[in-house]
């Protein structure tokens, strides 16, 4: 019979890095593993917080969401702004749907599980920081980042150090890595919560004598408190590091982070229709964050023909649109005969450059400008699926 059990390992823990095996006992730490127990007489094996892969004949294509924290409601909000309103019926039910996507589930998790369960390919997609998905894929080449740039949750994963003592002047990771400070007996201590990801960023920078402890948050407080020398740990407004005395140093981001769609290569492979939903996702989120930073503009201009306001816009730097101005008669009935002495104008302008589009309009002749938000931009492809398509070998 196999058991799934957690618990917590209470204990003296660290790894040194200057030996990628060893574990040795220098400072208390607190660690969660998932262990699977074959049977009672059998040996514990620890699979990282993962339950073994196992084929699963399950019909529905499954997505995940962060189910707390500050990705939660930014998700929805997307999915929602892309008429992928997420139906839950109430917020301690861990399942729901998207109306408009019949065959997709959508399963709330924690962020890290999320990474975790399409690992073990018990979940499809997921939309999760890029920090955790490195962080908890561990370089897992069967994770495969579908949309990059979901425009939320930016932050990076940084080192940081005091400001203050021995770290006054150090303000490089080579600086730090050459501190006559670090030796097999003082080891430069590292407070992280990314245990994975801080160990392989210090062993790339060459730092050789390190041991690392963690804990689940408030890690800034770690060097005023004599626990750590360094943290590791995301920045994102800086304002936290600020308040403890902490600084970043140069070379020390170790990932720029934001909200990405992720999905398990399998999972796109061989599940049916799931590749299907991931186009469609991918196409409104794609559409929809390209149209979210243009408005579209419409105004009326007086001219003798459509060419002649055409050029009129095309000598100005911001009325040029996206692919050029779209310009259509406006007919009215004076003596008699139907003439075109207006044209109505049509052109996205970037949300930054509105203003100054507006004038250049006014410079030239317009009159009765309107500006709209605009909902999708699709384009005739999809850069992404392209690259989508070929990394799978499609
Ligand atoms: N200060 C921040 N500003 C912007 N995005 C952040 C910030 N901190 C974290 N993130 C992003 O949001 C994700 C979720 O972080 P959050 O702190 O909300 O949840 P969590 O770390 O999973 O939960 P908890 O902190 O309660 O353990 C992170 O993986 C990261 O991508
Ligand atoms: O650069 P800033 O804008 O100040 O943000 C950085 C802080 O945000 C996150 O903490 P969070 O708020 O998630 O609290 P936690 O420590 O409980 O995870 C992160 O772990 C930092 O502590
Ligand atoms: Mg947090």
């Amino acid at each position: 019979m196999t058991a799934i059990q957690t618990f917590f390992l209470q204990g003296s823990v660290s790894t040194l890095l200057s030996s990628q095996s060893s574990v040795t006992s220098c400072r208390k730490v607190s660690l969660k593993f998932t262990v699977s127990c074959c049977s009672a007489t059998s040996p514990l094996a620890v699979v990282n917080g993962n339950v073994e892969k196992r084929p699963s004949d399950r019909t529905e294509v499954r997505i995940g969401l962060p189910s707390k924290g500050r990705m939660a409601a930014d998700s929805l909000d997307l999915l929602k702004d892309c008429q992928l309103s997420v139906r839950q019926v109430n917020p301690r039910q861990y399942v729901a749907e998207i109306p408009q996507i019949p065959n997709l589930e959508v399963w709330f998790q924690r962020p890290k599980d999320i990474v975790r369960k399409l690992v073990a390919g018990d979940l499809d997609l997921g939309i999760v920081g890029l920090d955790t998905v490195c962080e908890y894929g561990q370089g897992d080449e069967d994770l495969i980042i579908v949309h990059d740039a979901l425009e939320y949750g930016d932050c990076r994963l940084s080192l940081a150090i005091p400001k203050y003592g021995i770290f006054e002047n150090v303000n490089s990771m080579k600086e730090l890595a050459e501190m006559p400070q670090w030796t097999p007996e003082r080891p430069l201590r590292v407070a992280t919560g990314f245990t994975y990801m801080g160990p392989k960023f210090m062993k790339e920078n060459g730092l050789k004598h390190v041991t690392f402890s963690t804990a689940d948050g408030a890690l800034e407080a770690a060097p005023a408190m004599g626990i750590a020398d360094a943290i590791v740990d995301l920045v994102s407004s800086g304002t936290t590091l600020r308040e403890n005395n902490l600084k970043e140093i140069e070379g020390g981001v170790i990932v720029q982070s934001q909200a990405v769609l992720v999905a398990g290569r399998k999972s796109l492979m061989q599940r049916k229709g799931a590749l299907d939903i991931t186009h469609e996702m991918l196409e409104r989120l794609e559409a929809h964050l390209r149209a979210e930073g243009q408005f579209t503009v419409t105004a009326n201009m007086r001219g003798s023909s459509a060419e002649e306001v055409a050029e009129r816009m095309l000598s100005q730097t911001s009325l040029s649109g996206l692919q050029g101005p779209t310009i259509s008669p406006v007919f009215c009935k004076r003596d008699g005969r139907v003439t075109a002495d207006y044209f109505a104008i049509v052109i996205c302008v970037p949300k930054k450059a509105l203003y100054k589009s507006v004038q250049q309009l006014r410079a030239i002749g317009g009159s009765g400008v309107l500006i709209s938000p605009l909902t999708y931009i699709f384009d005739e492809e999809t850069p992404r699926w392209r690259q989508l398509l070929s990394t799978l070998g499609l």
